[in-house]
């Protein structure tokens, strides 16, 4: 197993050194593809990207994104689209080329949107691909049940996926959250050179144990990185807080 784990104390702690990760990469390699999460969990991390631009000028205009997935139905500028959220916390703050972002279209042509994102995915090898994990143990909206198999592809939530984002981002309005998305798929996600994954919290920690000392299963998505060569996953002492080896 290449699993690479950090125990941090906590939030703070975790998106600190995955800053470290992500920074150390855009300068060694500037032209560098990154694979970009959404979710609450990296806004700390963004944030310290975005004043590290400010104050120390690390600069991201040769770099290229690939965001993981994106709510089908939702319109680009809609607060909670995942387009509204990167450019939000990310994208507007830094010195990234408009042209050199790139995140699935959630709307129209579903099919052929895939066949886009998963041909511009494998001529763009990712450097790093940056993931959260779904407390049912899900990466970018690849729910259980998934196949290994799959590159982008449009899903149907499930209801706790439907429930945690609700509680995080609609104001806990379920009806307000999309029922489905378009997401990289297993495929998509295990072709980065290295991977990223942060989680924190209570609430995550099944979800770690399973991912590490689980069996292998699409039953939870994320035991499929520990077929993964060069895997780092920062979690805090709570998310930690059931694994016994
Ligand atoms: N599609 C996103 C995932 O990319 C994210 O990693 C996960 C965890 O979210 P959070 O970080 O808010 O706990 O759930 C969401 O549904």
């Amino acid at each position: 197993m290449h699993m690479n784990i950090i125990v941090v104390k906590n939030y703070e702690e975790a998106s600190q050194k995955a800053f470290e990760i992500i920074k150390s990469l855009v300068i060694e390699k500037p032209d560098a593809n990154l694979g970009l999460a959404t979710g609450s969990t990296p806004i700390r991390l963004y944030e310290l990207m975005c004043e590290d631009h400010r104050v120390n000028k690390t600069s991201y205009k040769d770099v290229n994104t690939f965001n993981l997935d994106e709510y089908y139905g939702l319109k680009h500028d809609h607060p909670q689209s995942y387009y509204h959220f990167m450019h939000e916390h990310l994208f507007k703050h830094i010195d990234i080329k408009k042209e050199n972002v790139h995140i699935p279209i959630g709307e129209g042509h579903i099919e052929e949107d895939c066949k886009r994102y998963n041909q511009l995915l494998s001529n763009n090898k990712r450097d790093i691909q940056l993931l959260g994990l779904g407390s049912n143990g899900h990466i970018g909206f690849n729910e259980p049940g998934t196949s290994f198999d799959t590159s982008t592809h449009y899903i149907a939530l499930k209801e706790s996926t439907i429930k945690d984002n609700a509680a995080l981002f609609f104001n806990g309005d379920l009806d307000a959250v999309p029922k489905s998305a378009i997401t990289m798929g297993i495929h998509n996600i295990m072709e980065s050179k290295h991977i990223l994954l942060i989680a924190c919290g209570k609430r995550k920690a099944e979800a770690v144990k399973g991912m590490i000392e689980g069996e292998v299963t699409e039953e939870l998505p994320a035991s499929i990185l520990q077929r993964h060569p060069h895997v780092t996953v920062i979690i805090d002492e709570e998310a930690a807080s059931l694994l016994t080896k």
